[in-house]
């Protein structure tokens, strides 16, 4: 090779998470990750980026110099004392909107729940008001910053979903923002239309099913084969008092034939059976599932429909534990979210995988996997993110550490611990020395 784009040498470790092209991890094997390690004295790690952007070699240092004796890097890092990890990725996030509801911590600390909240005309309907009411350029711009905030804590992949306009106009505006940041390469983003995220003021559920199938979902048709809009996944708040499953699965068929893959909101505040739907249709991912019942997961488990845990979620709302390790035993695909939106306002990873190792007793390894090659799988990208391979994209975490596991173990701060963050051999973030 003449030239390559990235070159980090000495690394501690290289944690590949796994290596043999596996598309998700199930069972004990979200706990077994792969990781190269160079034991003290001996030379490190490096991986060469090639002009692509895809990860073109990893090997010891001194294979390394060897076969590549002569190439041009365009750049270095210099990866000594240091690990690296696939970049994260974060499987669910609402980060389109405008208006503040911090008032609302004060009502849920105060005893209000959710669906009080909600139900008083706060909530997403809130949201709703100020998302509708913003220029598509000021939602860019909010967008911009979080999405930003979330490269600094690690994050390179992530899931945007619409879901605060509930209108046609404004559920495009929210899809067309998240293609700008699509487009200007801010991090990589897999695109959700959720026009079915609450039922809007004014409408009953009926009358809003049939607004998405008649009208939104045939203009969105028309915008991707058009090819002005990109998008990815259908969901759907399936609740109750929200959408039921009889009416998810209207929304959801109506997606399928468009080409969207299935991500849904199920099983948070009450057993609706969405997980059985979900597996039912073959969802890709259902997210949320604190009350998913025993049936639900072994149907998830036989449908491979990967489940996204969010533990922000539970914690902000103190909702019961989602029973994450009766899934993995069961063999259902476990992957985690930020669940970043004005409810639950976290836009880091690191923050998320500490609350599911502590709060839902995931080890740091099954909580890396969940972050990493399953969060790709829950968005059907496991072919091309979520591991440290040969051919994949060159999305990584340096962390500034001996061990990987810093990332977790220290609560917050991730400034400290990061040193860089990567995008197809871009370095996108890089610490400040002081
Ligand atoms: N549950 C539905 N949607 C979000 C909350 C959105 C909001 O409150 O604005 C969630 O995933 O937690
Ligand atoms: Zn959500």
């Amino acid at each position: 090779m003449e030239s390559c784009k990235l070159l980090i040498a000495g690394l501690k470790q290289v944690v590949q998470v796994c290596k043999n092209g596996e598309r998700m991890l199930v069972g004990d094997a979200m706990n077994d990750v792969a990781i190269m390690q160079s034991e003290d004295g001996n030379c490190g790690y490096s991986i060469v980026v090639d002009s692509d952007g895809n990860i073109h070699d990893i090997d010891t240092d001194k294979n390394i110099n060897h076969k590549y004796n002569g190439t041009q890097f365009e750049k270095s890092i210099d990866g000594r004392g240091c690990c690296v990890i696939p970049g994260l990725v974060d499987a669910h996030t609402h980060p389109v909107w405008a208006g503040d509801r911090v008032h609302e911590f004060a009502m849920k600390l105060a005893g209000a729940s959710y669906m009080e909240v909600h139900q008083a005309g706060g909530g997403i309907h809130y949201t709703v008001e100020h998302t509708r009411a913003a220029s598509e350029n000021e939602l860019y711009q909010l967008l911009k910053q979080r999405l930003t905030s979330m490269v600094k804590c690690g994050t390179t992949l992530v899931e945007c979903k619409s879901g605060y306009g509930l209108d046609t106009e404004s559920e495009l505006k929210m899809l067309r923002v998240i293609n700008q940041a699509k487009k200007n390469k801010i991090i990589d983003i897999s695109t959700t239309y959720c026009g079915a995220h609450a039922v809007p003021k004014g409408s009953t559920s009926e009358e809003m099913v049939n607004d998405i199938i008649t009208n939104q979902l045939p203009k969105l048709k028309q915008e991707i084969d058009s090819g002005k809009l990109q998008v990815d996944n259908i969901d759907v708040f399936c609740e109750k008092g929200v959408f039921n499953a009889q009416q998810t699965r209207k929304i959801l068929e109506e997606g399928v034939k468009m080409g969207l893959m299935i991500n849904f909101h199920g099983d948070e505040l009450s057993d609706s059976g969405s997980a059985k739907l979900g597996a039912e249709l073959k969802a890709q991912a259902i997210s949320h599932l604190e009350e998913i019942s025993d049936e639900g997961i072994k149907e998830m488990s036989k449908s491979h429909s990967v489940a996204v845990i969010l533990p922000t979620t539970a914690y902000i709302l103190r909702l019961k534990a989602p029973p994450v390790r009766k899934m993995i035993k069961a063999g259902v695909p476990v992957a985690l979210g930020s669940d970043f939106n004005p409810n639950a306002y976290c836009m880091s990873m690191p923050v998320v995988m500490h609350l599911a190792c502590v709060n839902f007793h995931m080890t740091m390894a099954e909580a890396l996997t969940a972050s990493t090659i399953n969060a790709a799988a829950a968005l059907g990208m496991s072919d091309t993110h979520g591991s440290l391979e040969v051919g994949k994209k060159a999305n990584f975490v340096i962390i500034d550490a001996p061990r990987w596991e810093h990332l977790v173990y220290q609560f917050g701060c991730h400034d400290d611990v990061i040193k860089a963050v990567v995008l197809g051999g871009d370095i996108i973030h890089m610490k400040h020395s002081t």
